[in-house]
């Protein structure tokens, strides 16, 4: 037996190692499988590409039966696009490995679709063809979230290359629109959890980063967001500057207006009534941030931006975390190529979001939202036509971080790198971490394996390989540390005795 080996940790025990030297071994297939996923274009906000998204379900899919697990494509219909044309969403990926009453159930979240990403944006190596340039495996989905979902595939794969059973039941969940806001997905976790999330124990998700570019994390929460679009229109077509400009009303003027209106130039959001029901900040609360190692420089140098709004690591990680932010995304409509149009665009729409925080509720903040940009609007005595819509909105999530999952990973993060993790919270938004609790009432976790400067969204996407190996060490030692939770097995017994 290959045991003790050097560069293997002292804490880890004769199986732990054996699984390790095995994903050592085989890093590099585990690298090409990643490079045949990232080759896929599954961009599932193009409409023009929704194939490749279902194409990539499809190629996951293959993957989880090579690995033995019994894989069922749900279909989730279509939606409307704004020009009011119907698309077809790909199916939902549910899977299960192993079915023994006697084990625990992890089921795990992830997603298989992609932000866009042009090479014209600016990447300087091809997005859909991962490349290795000093330890980092730079492409789009490289982090977010091809690498995670294989590593726990990788993870479940080692064990069975090595013929050892694997001591927990692997349920999945992996969907393609959660760079769309994951559309149909609430109506199948409610249409199932008395089915396939019935004998669920605990929800892994990975799809978030550490807080730093080194120290391993795990996140106990996530910010909700309420996604609005502002549409202002004078009629049906565009007209000519020349012809227009100085005798009407301008749709852009008005929009220009509007989104100028949602937040000043300290970052506070200025609709009123929005921090009504934030949670307010207790003196324990307080202490969590002192605690927390969050070098301001590093993260600062990962953004590229030379100032925050925000001085002190408490300050930042609050408004990050347990504040709420409005950002401006984009407007429809308005031209934005190179060169001088000399045009009146007849219709644009703003797009912009509020992050929510507990206990924020979506219904108030949407009513909020569009009385203020209404009363706004009249002030302005423009005959055009206003329209507020909300495509998408997701709850903030908080969990119990003293909950048995979270004990689990702070050991199997201590094996893997060889220090504790940093508790930490995400400001970006998982809908399907809050859907998960309120719905199936188990415990949820989200244990990330990228590293903060990952660039996620960004032209420069990447996973480190040590990440992604270590990514892969990591979930399958959570097996294990899972199977050797108290009270589980009990539990399940009885339930299965009384059934
Ligand atoms: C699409 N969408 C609209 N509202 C929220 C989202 C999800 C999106 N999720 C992430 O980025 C996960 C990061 N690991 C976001 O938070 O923007
Ligand atoms: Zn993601
Ligand atoms: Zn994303």
């Amino acid at each position: 037996m290959l045991l003790f080996e050097a560069g293997v940790s002292s804490s880890s025990s004769g199986l732990e190692n054996q699984i390790f030297q095995y994903i050592d071994l085989h890093q590099n297939e585990f690298i090409q499988t990643l490079k045949e996923w990232v080759a896929v274009e599954s961009d599932s906000i193009q409409p023009g590409l929704r194939q490749e998204v279902t194409r990539m379900v499809e190629l996951t899919a293959d993957r989880l039966r090579a690995l033995g697990a019994t894989v069922e494509l749900v279909k989730l219909g279509s939606h409307k696009l704004s020009d009011g044309q119907s698309l077809l969403l790909p199916p939902l990926i549910l899977a299960e490995l192993g079915k023994d009453p006697q084990k625990p159930t992890v089921c795990f979240y992830g997603h298989v679709d992609v932000q866009p990403a042009k090479k014209e944006d600016g990447w300087k190596t091809d997005p859909y063809t991962l490349t290795e340039i000093d330890g980092n495996l730079y492409g789009r989905g490289a982090t977010d979230n091809k690498g995670p979902v294989l590593a726990w595939i990788n993870a479940a794969e080692s064990f069975r290359a090595l013929k050892l059973d694997i001591p927990v039941n692997l349920k999945f969940i992996i969907e393609g629109m959660e760079e769309a806001g994951s559309l149909g997905l609430e109506e199948i976790i409610k249409k199932e959890n008395q089915r396939f999330f019935s004998d669920v124990d605990f929800f892994v998700i990975s799809d978030n980063l550490w807080l730093s570019n080194r120290k391993p994390a795990l996140t106990y929460g996530s910010r909700g967001n309420i996604c609005f679009s502002v549409e202002v229109r004078c009629g049906e077509r565009d007209l000519h500057s020349g012809s227009f400009g100085g005798i009407i009303h301008e749709p852009m003027t008005d929009l220009i207006a509007l989104l100028d209106s949602l937040v000043d130039t300290s970052g506070r959001i200025l609709i009123p009534g929005v921090y009504d029901d934030v949670a307010s900040l207790t003196e324990e609360e307080k202490k969590l941030y002192e605690a927390i190692e969050f070098d301001i420089e590093e993260y600062k140098n990962n953004s590229g931006v030379k100032k925050f709004l925000y001085d002190t690591k408490e300050e930042i990680l609050m408004h990050l975390w347990r504040y709420p932010s409005l950002s401006i995304h984009g407007i429809e409509g308005a031209f934005h190529e190179p060169g001088i149009k000399t045009v009146i665009p007849a219709k644009v729409i703003g797009k912009f979001s509020i992050r929510q925080v507990p206990h924020m509720d979506i219904s108030i903040g949407e009513h909020q939202v569009i009385k203020y940009l209404e009363d706004v609007f009249s002030k302005r005595n423009s005959p055009n036509k206003l329209k507020v819509s909300v495509p998408t909105s997701a709850m903030p999530w908080v969990a119990n971080i003293n909950d048995p999952l979270y004990t689990a990973a702070r050991k199997a993060i201590k094996t893997v790198f060889g220090q504790d993790p940093e508790m930490i919270r995400d400001g970006a938004t998982i809908p399907i971490a809050q859907m998960f609790q309120n719905i199936t009432r188990k415990s949820v976790m989200m244990l990330p394996v990228g590293a903060a400067d990952d660039a996620e969204h960004s032209q420069k996407e990447k996973i480190s390989r040590h990440n992604y190996i270590q990514g892969t060490k990591l979930f399958a030692t959570l097996f294990l540390e899972i199977a050797k939770l108290p009270g589980k097995l009990q539990e399940k017994s009885n339930t299965t005795t009384t059934n």
